[in-house]
């Protein structure tokens, strides 16, 4: 047997397609002393029994982009290593059985075109034409990608273990990890039963295994083994090339395998696995089928698949994957510990995000960060409830019952609720509020006139849904009068230290060494100038800055800001979060509903747009901050979680007469678009430079202190742009814009929306997407042309632009 080598830059962890194809691509960007290590043989986790298809669209246009890499890596594959992949891209067809799937697929093929994917939209006679197998009495249409595929997920993982060796990397089989070096916060070794590894990272993909092992370092890996079933039939004579085929509204799918069918599905009462540890010597090992389960699946492809019914069974196949509570899998450098990645729950995914998954994961190690904004996958999207593991095994079960379930535009999480509550939880429920769920948060999102029989129940619709109106109103409380937004999810630190404010002016772009009592909204930016964070500062001493950020981006924005702050300075970073409450009291009439409870002077001279102050409204003191996110005059109150039930309930009843009225999330987001106020995650993020985004205006000009990412705004503000974000509002007030509309510049597709919505002051729908072109964009580039979206396959006409919708001078925000 091969010695083990005392050293290694990196070792992965891990011999599963994901493990091999980062190894692969680790030697392949010269990190020729990685080392494979996988504790039995190559597969013989998970990857042995995946399905094999490969299908590229996602929600996201970057992990379309992992995902089409992936497609481009396995078509060449076999030519590069000589070993077969069982590749062939046959395409993919998904089939639509009624007009509200219709609209969605509409919507995907749009999507699709956005990301630069050809899907072509096909009747059902079309699609029985490239799938003549099924029935499609009771279709009303499909759609059809033809560079999506499929692989032999064995075969495609030793080939990417031979062209790991090619380019260099050593594998080890029967090599168990069993224990990490850690000294300092970092990775030392990896020791296993063979010897000591020295190195400086590691990468574990070791599937369902990852959550035990990682827990053990400290590092939450929050995924879940799930029993999936599929059926493999004799050969009988199904064509080589019929395309993969997903069959959501009978929770099915199909690929041709040596002249026979696989057919598999996501049934709604799903069966965790292993709850209590996955057993010893559990490789190449399979679960017994659940056939009780299984005959639901099978019924409803029978519908499908006639010739199922007379088709031989080789196997049923009941074999655990790992699933997540988002449906999404997981990479990155865990936050909790340097130089330890992870790669794993890949939910139905792994041999589709294996290639691209691989690449980024090897990118992450080398660089230091990911090729390009991957954060619907990364590691730091998980919070509290992510550590909970019955949180965490309910909403896995959701979301595996929900993996060809209709996808509906602002859908919430049902299960694991409430887990997380603000003290007004009760008051608002009494209200008639509606709850959305984020990072365990409840948090509301519209209000339900109970009075006059509304019931506070999302009822989902890929048309005008049934909050609509209800968020009119509270719309036209926050433009016309004042309302109440409980923001007490939003994430909150404190960074205090004789070196704060060093510390921050390298971290943050905009100017956070102004005296005490200012605020700054600012981004936190990377090298490349792309957006790591968008947030408030607030100064509230010398040595003490409060720091608010969206309540998903808790665990990013914390890891971020630590990790930027430079070596040797006097700044500690405390997440202060759960101690406490936000209210966010907004509207032209704020000021006096607040001055009613209030002895401060809370005139514009006293306390003007952009500051903190500290106030006591009701005998109780917090810390009021003059921000916005709704474009009014407004005032954000944070204080102790415990003394928010009274102020609360103080202002309501000093507003009464004022129309000062409950808002929720749905209504925030209406007004923010009007104001054309950009959203961390879905406007801006890491490939996006405040300069393409709209927000030069928050970045520092000149002075001597450098900040992070400075050198490229200075280019970019020197030479241009190559896209910029613009607002788009549709002529026709009816459009229903949901996000990632293609963007069509006298029609030449330009981009794609990252935000749709409404805005109920224009009274029309409001889109913001980047227009992208290689020559340049500037200001009236983006201004001139003719525009068109395309709306589920329907062109509409828009207008461009680059200032607010609403009050654009910002006025209303200062007054
Ligand atoms: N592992 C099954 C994949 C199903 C799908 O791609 O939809």
């Amino acid at each position: 047997m091969k010695e083990l080598p005392g050293s290694a830059r990196a070792v992965v962890i891990g011999g599963g397609i994901v493990g091999c194809s980062t190894a692969y691509h680790l030697a392949k960007l010269g990190w020729t002393d990685t080392v494979l290590l996988e504790r039995h043989k190559l597969t013989s986790g998970t990857t042995f029994h995946a399905a094999g298809l490969v299908g590229q669209l996602r929600t996201s246009a970057n992990i379309t982009q992992l995902l089409g890499y992936s497609v481009e890596l396995y078509r060449s594959l076999e030519a590069e290593t000589g070993l077969a992949t069982g590749w062939k891209m046959n395409g993919g067809l998904r089939l639509a059985c009624n007009e509200e799937r219709w609209a969605e697929v509409r919507r995907q093929a749009t999507t699709a075109r956005s990301f630069g994917l050809e899907m072509q939209l096909l009747t059902p006679k079309e699609a029985q034409a490239l799938w003549p197998l099924m029935t499609v009495d009771d279709l009303v249409g499909a759609a059809f990608l033809p560079t999506d595929g499929q692989a032999n997920p064995t075969d495609i993982t030793q080939a990417l273990a031979r062209g790991a060796t090619m380019a260099g990397a050593s594998i080890f089989e029967d090599t168990e990890v069993t224990d990490l070096e850690i000294d300092g916060g970092r990775i030392r070794a990896v020791v296993t039963a063979r010897g000591r590894i020295e190195c400086e990272r590691v990468v574990v993909c070791a599937g369902q295994w990852t959550r035990a092992f990682a827990a053990r370092f400290g590092v939450n890996v929050p995924l879940v083994p799930m029993e999936h079933q599929y059926l493999v039939t004799e050969a009988f004579g199904v064509p080589s090339n019929l395309p993969t085929l997903r069959d959501p509204d009978r929770l099915t799918y199909y690929k041709e395998e040596v002249g026979g069918l696989v057919m598999g599905g996501y049934e709604p009462n799903p069966a965790p696995w292993a709850v209590n540890g996955i057993p010893e010597g559990f490789h190449f090992s399979l679960l017994n089928p659940d056939i009780e389960r299984f005959e639901q699946i099978m019924e409803l492809a029978l519908g499908r698949v006639p010739a199922l019914e007379t088709a031989g069974v080789k196997q049923l196949l009941n074999g655990p994957e790992s699933f997540t509570p988002d449906g999404n899998f997981i990479l990155g450098e865990a936050p909790a510990l340097r130089n330890f990645f992870v790669g794993a729950g890949f939910n139905a995914f792994g041999i589709a995000s294996g290639g691209g998954a691989g690449m980024a994961l090897a990118q992450w190690v080398v660089k230091g960060e990911p090729p390009f904004d991957l954060w619907p996958v990364d590691i730091r999207r998980f919070g509290r409830p992510h550590f909970d593991g019955d949180w965490i095994r309910r909403r896995t079960v959701e979301a595996y019952g929900k993996h060809y379930t209709m996808a509906w535009p602002s859908e919430e999480h049902s299960s694991a609720r409430p887990f997380r509550t603000s003290p007004l939880y009760e008051r608002l429920k009494a209200q008639g509020a509606c709850f959305g769920e984020k990072l365990g948060w409840e948090r509301p999102n519209w209000f339900a006139d109970l009075k006059a029989g509304e019931e506070p129940r999302d009822v989902y619709t890929y048309g005008r849904p049934n909050w609509f109106s209800a968020v009119a109103r509270e719309h036209r409380a926050v433009r016309e009068a004042a309302a109440i937004f409980d923001q007490t999810s939003f994430a909150k630190f404190s960074l205090r230290g004789r070196d704060a404010e060093r510390a921050l002016s390298w971290i943050a772009s905009n100017d956070a060494a102004k005296a005490p009592g200012s605020v700054a909204y600012t981004q936190m930016l990377n090298d490349h100038g792309g957006i790591e964070c968008d947030l408030t500062v607030a100064r509230l001493a010398e040595d003490e800055y409060y720091i608010v950020t969206g309540t998903g981006f808790a665990t990013h924005d914390f890891d971020w800001i630590a990790r930027n702050i430079p070596a040797g300075l006097d700044a500690r970073l405390e997440d202060v979060t759960e101690a406490l409450s936000a209210l966010v009291l907004t509207g032209p009439a704020s000021r006096a509903v607040l001055q009613k409870v209030c002895d401060d002077d809370l005139s514009n001279a006293a306390f003007p747009f952009s500051t903190v102050r500290s106030i006591t409204v009701v005998g109780r003191t917090m810390c009021a901050i003059r921000v916005s996110y709704t474009g009014e005059l407004g005032f954000e109150l944070h204080l102790p979680v415990a003394d928010a039930p009274a102020v609360y309930d103080a202002l309501m009843a000093a507003g009464r007469r004022d129309g000062l009225a409950n808002a929720g999330y749905r209504a925030l987001e209406t007004c923010r678009l009007e104001k054309g106020y950009r959203y961390w995650g879905v406007d801006v993020g890491p490939d996006h430079t405040p300069i393409e985004a709209g927000l030069g205006f928050a970045v520092r000009r000149g002075g001597a202190a450098d900040f992070r990412g400075r050198a490229v705004i200075e280019r970019q503000r020197r030479e241009g742009v190559r896209k910029m974000l613009v607002c788009f509002v549709p002529e026709d007030p009816a459009v229903i814009l949901l996000g990632r509309e293609t963007i069509y510049r006298n029609g030449e597709r330009a981009g794609w929306l990252t935000s749709g919505g409404f805005g109920h002051t224009i009274g029309r729908p409001i889109g913001l997407g980047y227009v992208r072109n290689p020559d340049g964009v500037d200001r009236a580039y983006a201004l001139s042309g003719r525009y068109e979206l395309d709306v589920g396959g329907e062109r509409v006409a828009c207008t461009p632009h680059l200032e607010p919708l609403h009050d654009p001078e910002g006025k209303r925000l200062r007054s």
